[in-house]
């Protein structure tokens, strides 16, 4: 059997980074910059108010209470300044230029708040809330670095040196795909024999949670060929697809019948528990990766976890590897099949303890959704005992 290590290096060595794209700001957030973004000007451009006030000479509120005449009302925006002279005062907003000749601003509090004049009570050093010109970036200074994820506070440096536009790695586009007769839709009426579909929300969901933006197809049925329709319509929008079921033994493996002619999509056993059968390939003139995942709801998910993850953050211009352990200590004993590695579902806590959950099927998806961590059993180990250090996937 292949081992998961050998697994992931080969998905590694194929996927690719996605290539940089102009992308609008609205369609940045989750995307990695591919460029350096330069302030070019300073920020703040100007000497500006940090609160609602009176711009003053502060030598002529050194002695106070002092009552000066206001000549002129600023608010953020404004343009034509009047200057200060000596024994004026000028009501000022926040964030709106500080007139000339004015080197203090006396927040509103500390006044009567007066329009024709103002009486100010409390004295205020030279300087005293205004935010100097560049005082945040200076013009030419770069604000990001290539390799960042964009989210909201680097879009929002993004827009607030001016730009528009930006060049980055778009999220990967993954199409989930689910197989199998027996599915059918949540919200409907179950007929004999059939199941909801839950993986392709699951997968779906883990794509988005990994920085891709993920699109459910359709579900199909066992039938290969209408598969490969579905997979053909699908390949247009597709930077990777994953599959659900159809990978193992059965007589009716829609995935592994359609895909296996093709000669770039090879299923092999891989030495883990939940997990084992699994197909990987390209497909399509473009050389879509695809992820031919097991059915089993627990399988299918600790395979996204395990191979697709890494693959998606290699995509986006990431750094990628096995997922990142921790180690807790077991409560229980456990056991593992010999020769796989196992990812046994468990409760991490604050502690340093993990509870195995109840029910370690690769069909128990309630147990899946009750635990926050992986457990991992090397392949050489059939029984941990109670107590022992673990190591742990938090999920
Ligand atoms: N003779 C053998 N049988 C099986 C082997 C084997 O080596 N020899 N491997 C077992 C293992 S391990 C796994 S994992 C499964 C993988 O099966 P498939 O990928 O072919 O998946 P299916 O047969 O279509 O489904 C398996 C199971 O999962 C349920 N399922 C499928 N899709 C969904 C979905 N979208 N939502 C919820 N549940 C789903 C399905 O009803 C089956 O119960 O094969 C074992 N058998
Ligand atoms: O290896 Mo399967 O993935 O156990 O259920």
């Amino acid at each position: 059997m292949k081992s998961v290590d050998a697994h992931l290096a080969e998905i590694l060595a194929t996927v690719r980074p996605l290539a940089p794209l102009e992308l609008e700001l609205e369609r940045a957030l989750g995307a990695t910059l591919a460029e350096e973004v330069v302030a070019p000007v300073p920020l703040p451009p100007f000497d500006n108010s940090a609160m609602d006030g009176y711009a003053v000479r502060a030598a002529d509120i050194a002695e106070v209470p002092v009552t000066l005449p206001v000549i002129d009302d600023v608010a953020a925006g404004s343009d034509q300044l009047r200057a200060v002279g000596p024994g004026h005062a000028v009501r000022i907003m926040t964030g709106a230029p500080v007139p000339a000749g004015a080197d203090t601003v006396v927040p509103v509090e500390w006044t009567d708040g007066g329009t024709v004049t103002v009486t100010i009570g409390r004295t205020a050093p030279e300087g005293n809330a205004i935010r100097r010109a560049g005082e945040d970036v200076n013009a030419g200074e770069v604000v990001l670095e290539p390799g960042t994820v964009i989210g909201p506070a680097q879009l929002g440096i993004i827009a607030g040196v001016g730009r528009r536009r930006v060049l980055a790695r778009p999220l990967p586009r993954v199409v989930v795909l689910s197989t199998g007769a027996e599915l059918a839709e949540p919200g409907t009426q179950l007929q004999p024999g059939q199941i909801w579909d839950s993986n392709s929300f699951t997968l779906t969901a883990a794509v988005r949670a990994a920085g891709g933006e993920g699109f459910r197809a359709p579900t199909v049925g066992d039938d290969p060929g209408a598969f490969i329709d579905q997979l053909d319509a699908q390949l247009l929008r597709a930077d990777a697809v994953i599959t659900s079921g159809g990978v193992s033994m059965g007589a009716y493996e829609p995935v592994k019948e359609a895909l296996s002619p093709l000669g770039t999509v090879r299923f092999e056993k891989v030495a883990m528990q939940p997990g084992m059968p699994q197909g990987f390939g390209v497909v399509g003139e473009d050389q879509v990766p695809i992820f031919a995942l097991p059915g089993n709801p627990v399988s299918s998910f600790v395979s996204f976890m395990l191979f697709v993850r890494p693959a998606l953050r290699k995509m986006r211009g990431l750094e990628a590897g096995p997922p990142k352990t921790g180690t807790a200590y077991v409560v229980g004993a456990l056991r593992s099949p010999a020769g796989r590695r196992s990812f046994l579902r468990g409760v991490l806590d604050e502690d340093g303890t993990v509870t195995p959950v109840r029910g370690q099927g690769s069909h128990q998806l309630a147990a899946l959704a009750a635990a926050n961590a992986l457990i991992v059993v090397p392949e050489d180990v059939t029984e941990v005992p109670a107590g022992t250090a673990v190591e742990v996937i938090p999920l």
